[in-house]
């Protein structure tokens, strides 16, 4: 079922002399399973926007259908705590908000708010620190606290996890992490899209996290969604990277710079891989191509 934005509005102290524009007649449908990433400068609305697809915000005008939940002004507390459960959210450095003694617990106080019983929470608990790669017997009786910066991230996901959600919202998932915890994360949201076939909306303002991970890309701008595509054909295009001011992954940025000195790459993806791939073939398109009609190679420092 798709995830359907229809002029969704939110104006924050709506009626009032305070009123601050969040976000604005925005029309999205995003069909699942995906991943989405939302990029745009700070106050460009996207906090807004993730919070009106778990239910923390009720939109000031327009809906937002998920699965069977039609969301408009009208729409009662209750029944946003239902999706609340149902689209799970991890927030900027989740890890600051691991507060039980140990990290069992801290797993466990989702499903526990569930009035689940002990014996299921305690199987979620155990699924759940499998699926983010930790060791159940090693650290369950540890404190979070003991913890380092990469684990403490995984245990807070697997608490958002326990509550098995069949979405996953993540705001800037790799923030502040080191590159090996940065990867692990990345290969982690990448298993839980593909194994569990989960949609992930991902904030983040990491081109090559969001080249790595995404299929879509929603681009945010004081609070209007000013572009909605795949993410290879925004990074292809220099216009548009201009336009929204945008600055490539790396290895695309490789790849512009070397179609540039006249390289026959045509990229066909986004990935470390693809993006390789396409320039290994660009190599032998032009090994092939007879020499009269070869542009010229990029010369080596020092080279004539
Ligand atoms: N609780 C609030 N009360 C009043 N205005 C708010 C509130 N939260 C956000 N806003 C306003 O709504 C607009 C969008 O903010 P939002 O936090 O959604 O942007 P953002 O793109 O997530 O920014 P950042 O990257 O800094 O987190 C901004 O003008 C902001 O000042």
């Amino acid at each position: 079922m798709p995830i359907t934005l229809r002029q969704l509005t939110h104006i924050y102290h709506a009626g009032t002399p305070m009123a601050q524009q969040g976000i604005v007649a925005i029309d999205l449908e995003i069909t699942e399973p995906v991943i989405v990433a939302i990029i745009g400068q700070t106050g460009s609305g996207k906090t807004t926007l993730i919070q009106h697809m778990n239910g923390l915000l009720k939109p000031t005008d327009g809906s937002i259908q998920i699965d069977e939940w039609h969301i408009d002004r009208q729409t009662k507390t209750a029944v946003l705590q239902g999706l609340y459960q149902r689209v799970g959210m991890v927030f900027q450095y989740p890890e600051h908000q691991l507060f039980e003694a140990t990290v069992y617990d801290d797993i466990a106080y989702g499903p526990r708010n569930m009035n689940l019983s002990e014996s299921e929470v305690a199987e979620r608990v155990v699924q759940a620190m499998t699926m983010v790669g930790l060791d159940p017997d090693a650290i369950r009786h540890r404190s979070p606290l003991q913890l380092s910066g990469g684990q403490k991230r995984r245990v807070a996901l697997a608490g958002v996890l326990a509550m098995r959600p069949q979405k996953m919202i993540l705001d800037e998932p790799t923030v502040g992490l080191d590159p090996q915890g940065r990867e692990a994360i990345l290969q982690l949201i990448r298993s839980l899209h593909e194994t569990w076939q989960m949609t992930i909306i991902l904030i983040s303002h990491n081109m090559d996290d969001i080249a790595q991970l995404a299929d879509r890309v929603i681009v945010m701008k004081e609070g209007r969604m000013i572009y909605e595509g795949a993410s290879a054909a925004l990074f292809l295009d220099q216009a548009k990277l201009l336009q929204f001011g945008i600055t490539a992954p790396y290895g695309v940025q490789l790849v512009h710079q070397l179609r540039a000195k006249g390289w026959p790459i045509e990229p066909q993806g986004l990935n470390e891989e693809q993006i390789l791939d396409a320039i290994i073939e660009g190599m032998h398109r032009q090994t092939d191509t007879p020499s009269s009609t070869r542009p010229t190679a990029p010369a080596m420092e020092g080279e004539p």
